[in-house]
């Protein structure tokens, strides 16, 4: 008998506890011992669920707990998330968890006190939700060496995108939907502002590239200041908008990161990802592209995850599993300005086309009512195209608009 404790019990945890309780017996079948939850900390009580005898308010019962081997915290948030897993990892227990915010904030130390104690840490879940992508790049996509990753990284944004572009729903009233499904972060400003997908993207980036790369050293957008306009104008030029973070390997060793929205075109595998999905699209140089697709978000899709690294550990308890990258500085990452995509814009006045044609060269555009013109122009590093588009904005055009067009 392997004995875990659950921190956290909310949506993933009370997933977690669920899948271990209804797949006892498959579990047991597939690591030949019984996999039991000795404690479960939160801050309410559960007195209707059938464990709620376990459920504790002390974290020092798990950590003095000598008979707990693995100990998974799925409670969020950065404190005392880290503090607890640090002392976890120190007591050697091994520790799994969905927290990416976590991760992409702690991972490369939390990373090395695993290895100085030769214990596990794993976090399937804190990237795709249910689809499996930590593992698959970390083994089975060993050979390769990593040229891109590119994918929609956020439910819940992807969820209130497609609402608006599918039944025309209002902004506020998806996020509410999509919270009320469990598929939001506690403060959703995390989904909408981007940083959610930023933190999973710098994960991957972390895991591809050997050095932690932290969010704050990477540009971010969300998806507020997208309007049903834009959606109508990408669908004309041949494209739909998703929220997207993007790690690509230069030729000088570089690194470009980016989350931002951009205008993905219809033929591009991560175009049809809707609702909730994740797409993960990664780009070996052995493989070529190989796409991962599945549920991001949810109770059990992100349960089943925290599950599986869950039966890893169990299986590998007196072994580590080689998950690691070191610390890192930000100067393998190239400045935004430098980044080159072809972008879109919306804007508003007279002879917009003749004006942005003379600035960009060859664009395509559409008139719309109201003297409203949106158009693409070709690909260029973003600190042109925003001296460009200020000289526009200087020429009395109005600039309503710019989301970046993905060579996805
Ligand atoms: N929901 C999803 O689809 C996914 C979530 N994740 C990540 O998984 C983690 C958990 O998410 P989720 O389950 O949705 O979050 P919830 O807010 O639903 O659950 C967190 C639970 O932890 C409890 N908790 C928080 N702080 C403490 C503490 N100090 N001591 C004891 N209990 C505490 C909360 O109690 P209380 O409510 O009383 O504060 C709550 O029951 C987050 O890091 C999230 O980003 C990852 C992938 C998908
Ligand atoms: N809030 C997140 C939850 C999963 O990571 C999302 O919407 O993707």
């Amino acid at each position: 008998m392997v004995s875990v404790a659950i921190m956290g019990h909310g949506v993933v945890g009370s997933g977690v506890a669920e899948i271990l309780l209804t797949h006892k017996q498959k579990l047991f079948a597939s690591i030949g011992e019984e996999i039991y939850i000795k404690k479960v900390l939160d801050l309410r009580e559960f007195p209707d669920s059938p464990i709620a005898d376990r459920f504790t308010k002390d974290f020092e019962e798990i950590i003095n707990d000598l008979e707990i081997r693995i100990v998974v915290e799925v409670m969020g948030g950065l404190h005392p998330a880290y503090e607890f897993v640090k002392r976890c990892l120190k007591a050697g227990k091994s520790v799994v968890t969905s927290n990416k915010e976590l991760v992409a904030a702690y991972g490369a130390e939390l990373l090395e006190i695993a290895r100085v104690e030769n214990v596990n840490f794993l976090f399937e879940a804190s990237v795709g939700g249910g689809i499996p992508i930590i593992r698959p790049m970390n083994q089975c996509l060993v050979a390769n060496i990593v040229d891109e990753v590119a994918g929609i990284l956020n439910g819940t944004t992807n969820f209130i995108l497609t609402k608006m572009i599918e039944d025309g729903m209002q902004f506020r009233d998806a996020l509410r939907l999509a919270q009320e499904l469990g598929f939001a972060e506690r403060n959703p400003s995390a989904d909408i502002e981007g940083h959610d997908a930023c933190r999973k993207i710098c994960i991957l980036a972390s895991m591809a590239f050997g050095k932690h790369v932290y969010p704050d050293m990477v540009h971010t957008e969300g998806i507020t200041g997208i309007t049903l306009e834009d959606v109508k104008y990408a669908e004309k030029f041949g494209c739909v908008i998703k929220l997207i973070g993007r790690v690509k390997k230069l030729k000088n060793g570089m690194i470009d990161i980016i989350t931002a929205p951009m205008l993905v075109p219809f033929k591009s595998q991560l175009a049809n990802i809707d609702n909730e999905f994740n797409g993960i699209m990664v780009r070996g140089d052995c493989t070529g592209d190989v796409v991962f697709y599945g549920k991001g978000a949810g109770k059990l899709p992100t349960a089943s995850a925290v599950v599986a690294d869950i039966v890893d550990c169990c299986t590998h308890l007196k072994q580590r599993r080689f998950l690691y990258w070191a610390d890192g500085k930000g100067d393998n990452i190239i400045n935004v300005n430098e980044s080159e995509f072809a972008m879109y814009v919306r804007a508003k006045g007279k002879d917009v086309a003749v004006k942005a044609e003379a600035l960009f060269g060859s664009i395509q555009s559409i008139n719309t009512p109201g003297k409203r013109t949106a158009f693409t122009t070709g690909k260029m590093p973003y600190g042109e195209f925003i001296k460009k588009i200020n000289k526009l904005s200087a020429d009395g055009v109005e600039i309503l608009s710019t989301i970046r067009i993905g060579d996805l």
